[in-house]
């Protein structure tokens, strides 16, 4: 056994290793993370750094060298000292076989061609100008589940699944140009990825050792969920090709198919480019399905799950709640409802509900792994070359140094800070930060906006008879993401009528 609990020195360099837990033969700390059963990955990281490395720690994971940054220094390190070196994802057999070799955007390699697809993704599906352009399709379906919720005023409603259709509706739309008809199909495939191909496969943790991925079923069984997430990609595509022809087709998806018979492009798409680009709208069905099922390769949660933990703290604190209707009732008044989004954007107090909403539940809250590209020093301590590199954010966001009351469900502490998501504040960075932060930010932030807006300005909201604030179950379900592990039920009471829908 192998107790080297404090930091170790590496032949080739004079620094030394960031302090970590003792390891075993053959698994390393594997064990730290395991035990006690039941504990979530962010927690349980964030216990042993403050145990042997409040900044850095090592933590060897089988054949993975592993650094976690607990802290805001060591967080501005990775995230911006050395951005160019940590600009790259560990790879990962399940997405390697399923994501038509790593080439969508969050596990393509940084490189020329990551480069160019995300920019093809910012511009076409994620700019501001394409969000802000979404904006009727955003009423229409917002509007749409705020009359289901009127017609079911008095009784009791299960809000995060709700919400899950609404987004699926918001960015089939967007990204298709339509509402894909076949739900169940890609409700299947997303539920195959989330479930199957979700957990750190043995694998992944042994790299150095092929013959496993046969051994261990692990490549049959990502092979056959690439099949099936082959063929309903195939059928969105052909559905959307149609319109193309026709020249009546809007959205990322038909951009990219009309780029596909270009020759003339700088970097030429394929067909399966295409699909492993349009992937990302399939993962983001999958933030979204995080609220019924499982994980996603260390990915996240979704809009759908930030506004039930929203909605959440908010009922827990009737104070926040009553701030917060008092502030969007006001601007909004005179109308009787809201069509404007501008209007919404100007609303302080929401803004800061959500990002205590998501200070507290970041869907990622060890963000997504990077790779050191290269060695390096930090913080006086070795980085190994291919040592995969986890920020804890959730910790950060967390840490009684840097917030007061960290606990406390409190967004007056934003309104005036001068603290944002892309702001210089490293112990704020719940979409991550510098060449890989989240391209979907502009994107999911109307969508959690916009939503909750109308949710408090219509509505009252109860909890169901024996739920208290002081006794509504918050706990976290297993994964590398932070979701609820109950359903949120509520009773909504119709406090402005809800403006008939005209189109759809
Ligand atoms: C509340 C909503 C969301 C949160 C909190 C969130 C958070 C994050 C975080 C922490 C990362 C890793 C960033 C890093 O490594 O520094 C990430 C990456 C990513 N996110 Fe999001 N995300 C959200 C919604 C979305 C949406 C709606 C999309 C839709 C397109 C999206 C697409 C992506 C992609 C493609 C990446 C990988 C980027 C790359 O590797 O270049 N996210 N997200």
């Amino acid at each position: 056994m192998n107790r080297s609990s404090k930091s170790s020195t590496t032949s080739s360099n004079l620094l030394p290793l960031p302090p970590g837990p003792w390891k075993l033969p053959l698994i390393g700390s594997m064990h730290h993370l395991l035990f006690p059963s039941g504990s979530l990955p962010h927690i349980r990281l964030r216990d042993l750094s403050q145990k042997h490395g409040p900044h850095l720690m090592h933590i060897q994971l089988c054949e993975r060298s592993t650094i976690v940054a607990s802290s805001p220094e060591a967080a501005r390190e990775i995230y911006k000292t050395h951005d160019l070196n940590f600009a790259q994802r560990p790879p990962s057999i399940a997405g390697n076989i399923v994501t038509y070799g790593c080439t969508g955007i969050a596990l393509s390699p940084y490189g020329h061609y990551w480069r160019h697809i995300r920019k093809l993704c910012t511009m076409e599906l994620l700019s501001t100008k394409r969000v802000r352009s979404y904006h009727s399709i955003r009423q229409e379906e917002v509007l749409s589940l705020m009359t289901f919720v009127a017609r079911n005023q008095g009784s009791c409603i299960n809000l995060g699944e709700k919400i899950f259709h609404l987004m699926y509706a918001v960015i089939s739309r967007a990204s298709f140009g339509e509402r894909f008809k076949e739900q169940e199909k890609v409700y299947e495939v997303v539920k195959a990825i989330v479930v199957e191909a979700g957990l750190l496969g043995v694998t992944d943790l042994f790299p150095s050792k092929k013959w496993l991925q046969v051994v261990s079923g692990e490549r049959r069984k990502y092979e056959e969920l690439h099949r099936k997430v082959d063929e309903v990609l195939d059928d969105i595509i052909n559905g959307v090709a149609l319109k193309v022809e026709e020249g009546e087709a809007e959205g990322l998806l038909p951009v990219l198919l009309n780029l596909k018979d270009q020759d003339d492009l700088e970097l030429p798409l394929t067909m399966d480019n295409v699909k492993a680009v349009i992937l990302v709208s399939i993962y983001i069905y999958i933030y979204a399905y995080i609220s019924v099922s499982d994980i996603f390769v260390g990915a996240t949660e979704t809009s759908s799950i930030t506004i039930e933990w929203a909605m959440s703290e908010l009922l827990r604190n009737p104070g926040a709640m009553r701030r917060a209707q008092e502030e969007v009732r006001e601007a909004f008044r005179s109308k009787g409802y809201i069509d404007d989004e501008t209007s919404i954007e100007k609303l302080d107090y929401l803004k800061a509900v959500i990002k205590e909403t998501l200070r507290l539940h970041p869907p990622l809250p060890l963000t997504a792994p990077r790779v050191a590209r290269e060695s390096c020093h930090i913080l006086g301590f070795h980085i190994p070359k291919g040592a995969q590199v986890f920020v804890n954010a959730w910790a950060i966001m967390r840490d009684p140094n840097h917030w007061a009351q960290p606990e406390r469900f409190y967004p007056e502490r934003f309104l005036g800070s001068g603290i944002d998501f892309t702001s210089p504040h490293f112990h704020y960075k719940p979409f991550g930060s510098g060449k890989r932060i989240c391209p979907g930010m502009l994107f999911a932030l109307p969508n959690l906006e916009v939503p909750l807006a109308h949710l408090l300005f219509h509505f009252d909201w109860e909890l169901p008879f024996g739920t208290t604030p002081q006794n509504l179950d918050m706990s976290e379900a297993f994964g590398s993401s932070v979701k609820k592990k109950k359903d949120l039920f509520v009773i909504p009471t119709t406090y402005a009528e809800v403006p008939i829908l005209t189109t759809k």
